[in-house]
């Protein structure tokens, strides 16, 4: 389904982007239940309103959402007296993880409020409202568990037989993901779960696009410009009683089987993103430390050789084996076969793009499906041959508790 002004051929939009006075980008929200955000330690972008908005689905979703976004740009106005990544028109991504099922969505706001280096702006996309009433914030009282479409047991039983698969050498890696439904007692407000997210977790970006609500650690691509860079991550460990945070991150570098899930992540992402590049480089790994799981990470920074925008780079390295697995295909049918339940946008690339088609998309995790009073929880785990079952349904336990917290007011 697309939708934009009908009158959109023959009225431009006016887009106006002027200097704002500094303050909590995610107090400025004014809506429980449709937050537009992408907000790293308090710089970042939200949104409010809807000028325009697109759903797709299907194997070419992000060209077809490309060619929406470039359409939508040639017939406004833009008035930016800015002229940074993420002035002027902005939409809000968030694509689904699999070709089907599963609709992406992209969401441009009639007002958004951008923060960078010290500096805000705020932009208009036809009448929007730059000074809405903000509803108060209401948390839930009480919080409960059920079962999703992929309950714990049987999460397990998908990660054993993928291990005996890949020990049989059909694959190297793959990604199983399981779900939890947490219900409320009343219609969740979306900024409280941001805001918890935010708090806890600074070095994350808080996103929130159509009710997918998260904070990840993950940045699959940054382009401003002609510079690409990404931010991967594989391998991962989490607090255990007695042992030290240093000692984990030495256990977590010094591990095999982690630098394993590491390496197949950083080769799908810098194999798919070399062809569009003139250089690249890749620093890592080193440890990436939260406060619920340590991870291995590594940075990719890279030149473009050509003017490709943000969503065609995202076609490309989508899905990376931080999330899909290696060789890609043979993981992505794995996963098909072995979860038996829908992703939707879960770790699909999440973020945003501008008028110049720069813009940032992480990777969807440690997110909830927000709908009404009901979440929907993912969190999924990088398998190789030497994986314990066992062991990564703690894992997959460990990575949901920042939604959980989040969701709890904790
Ligand atoms: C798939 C998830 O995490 C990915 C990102 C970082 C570390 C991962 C791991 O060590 O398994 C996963 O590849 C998730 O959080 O749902």
């Amino acid at each position: 389904m697309t939708s934009a002004p009908t009158s959109r051929a023959r009225q431009r939009i006016r887009v106006r982007s002027r200097q704002d006075a500094a303050g909590d980008l995610l107090g400025l929200l004014p809506d429980p239940e449709h937050a537009l955000a992408w907000v790293r330690d308090g710089s970042g972008l939200v949104g409010w309103g809807e000028a325009a908005r697109l759903e797709v689905s299907g194997p070419d979703r992000f060209a077809q959402a490309d060619k929406w976004w470039r359409e939508f740009c040639a017939h406004l106005d833009v008035d930016d007296e800015l002229g940074v990544p993420g002035s002027g028109p902005v939409a809000f991504i968030s694509m689904a993880f699999a070709d089907s099922p599963g609709d992406s969505v992209l969401i441009v706001p009639e007002v958004v409020v951008g923060r960078r280096n010290g500096q805000q702006w705020i932009t208009t996309i036809g009448a929007g409202d730059t000074d809405p009433e903000v509803a108060p914030l209401s948390r839930p009282s009480t919080v409960r568990y059920a079962n999703g479409q992929l309950p714990v047991t049987q999460y397990r039983e998908a990660v054993r037989k993928a291990v005996a698969r890949m020990r049989g050498g059909e694959l190297d890696k793959v990604v199983l993901a399981h779900d939890l439904v947490a219900v409320t007692d009343r219609r969740l407000d979306q900024r409280f779960v941001l805001q918890g997210l935010a708090r806890r977790y600074p070095e994350c970006w808080a996103y929130a696009v159509d009710g997918l609500v998260g904070a990840t650690p993950e940045l699959l691509l940054r382009r401003t410009g002609a510079v690409v860079d990404s931010r991967v991550l594989a391998g991962t460990t989490w607090p255990h009683d007695g042992v030290s945070d240093e000692e984990l991150a030495a256990a977590l570098m010094s591990s095999e089987k982690n630098l394993e899930e590491h390496d197949y992540a950083i080769t799908s992402l810098a194999e798919t993103l070399r062809p569009f590049c003139t250089t690249m480089s890749v620093e890592g790994p080193s440890v990436l430390r939260l406060p619920n799981v340590s991870h291995l990470s590594s940075d990719v920074i890279g030149t473009l050789s050509s003017s490709v925008s943000l969503l065609h780079l995202g076609e490309a390295v989508h899905p990376t084996a931080a999330v899909g697995g290696t060789p890609r295909l043979d993981a992505t049918t794995l996963i098909g076969q072995l979860e038996g339940m829908d992703r939707g946008r879960y770790a699909g690339p999440v973020g945003w793009i501008d008028g110049n088609g720069d813009g940032e998309l992480g990777i969807a995790l440690r997110c909830a499906q927000i709908t009404g009073s009901t979440a929907r929880l993912f969190a999924g785990c990088g398998l190789v041959a030497d994986s314990d079952p066992d062991i990564e349904v703690q894992e997959a336990h460990a990575k949901m508790r920042p939604m959980r917290e989040a969701l709890e007011g904790l």
